[in-house]
């Protein structure tokens, strides 16, 4: 039922990158981003320190929660994240289902110093230039939504522009395509974005399949201090945690509980 969410989502990416053109070509785009310096690959870099790194998400909304934070203040939210000790910060811009948008993520930009994933659903290179253009260090890249060979082109743009990209798992399949592909940053979610159901154990069970020279993310479904604990022991370099953080009245001191971990 919800793989047509998912299908929608890539649908109205391909659309708004289609106005988007209108507005700026690829050709002028990636001119623009190769006049600039490059990235430092600040966002893997900040993942290697050892221990559990946290990335902490912003999200209005959700296509499985909808609204989370109707007042959403999320300049707020992501200085308590960087003084709560947060390694990177993770902001959706996809506006129709997560309420996002390329503005908030350059506002947040500008208020915060820690690497920044800009979280959209990737459909074409055009977003990653974007990305790197609105201060990104780091794009996610869905394997859903991406076979090995544009994985790979897309993972050749990160590197070429010096940013990092966040291959997203599900399940060995995906995880098979990533490594083929070239990933160094590897999230399993332990959401499946088809159904929307949860298992956290998800990615614990398929930590053995990457290999320990790749950062491995766990993803979604952090509900409890007792989960981070969970995902630390199976061996997670990083963990993303969105709606806990997101509905918690003291996200810096939550911040600080799950670094003690
Ligand atoms: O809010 P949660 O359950 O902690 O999840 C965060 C993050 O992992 C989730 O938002 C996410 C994981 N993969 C995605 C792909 C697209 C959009 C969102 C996501």
């Amino acid at each position: 039922m919800n793989q047509t969410v998912l299908n929608e989502l890539a649908e109205y990416a391909a659309e708004r990158v289609k106005r988007d053109m209108q507005r700026a070509s690829k050709e002028e785009l990636i001119s623009r981003a190769l006049s600039r310096q490059t990235g430092t690959f600040r966002f893997e870099n900040a993942l290697k320190k050892g221990g559990l790194s946290l990335i902490c998400e912003i999200k209005k909304a959700s296509p499985s929660k909808g609204v989370i934070d109707a007042a959403f203040p999320y300049i707020k939210i992501a200085q308590s994240y960087e003084s709560g000790g947060a390694d990177a910060v993770s902001c959706l811009t996809e506006p129709r289902w997560f309420m996002g948008s390329d503005e908030i993520f350059e506002e947040i930009r500008t208020a915060i110093r820690i690497p920044m994933l800009r979280k959209d659903f990737t459909v074409d290179d055009y977003q990653i230039y974007q990305a790197f253009l609105m201060g990104a260090d780091a794009v996610l890249l869905i394997c859903t939504l991406l076979d090995t060979r544009r994985l790979q082109s897309y993972l050749a743009v990160c590197d070429r522009l010096g940013i990092t990209a966040l291959v997203e798992t599900h399940n060995e399949e995906e995880i098979k395509s990533a490594l083929k592909a070239g990933a160094r940053v590897i999230g399993v979610n332990n959401r499946n974005l088809k159904d929307f159901t949860v298992d956290i154990s998800n990615a614990a069970r398929l930590r053995e399949r990457i290999p320990s020279d790749k950062i491995f993310v766990a993803e979604s479904g952090v509900a409890s201090l007792e989960d981070v604990n969970k995902l630390k022991n199976a061996g997670a370099d990083a963990v993303l945690v969105g709606e806990f953080l997101m509905r918690s009245k003291e996200p810096a001191a939550l911040l600080g509980q799950m670094r003690a971990i």
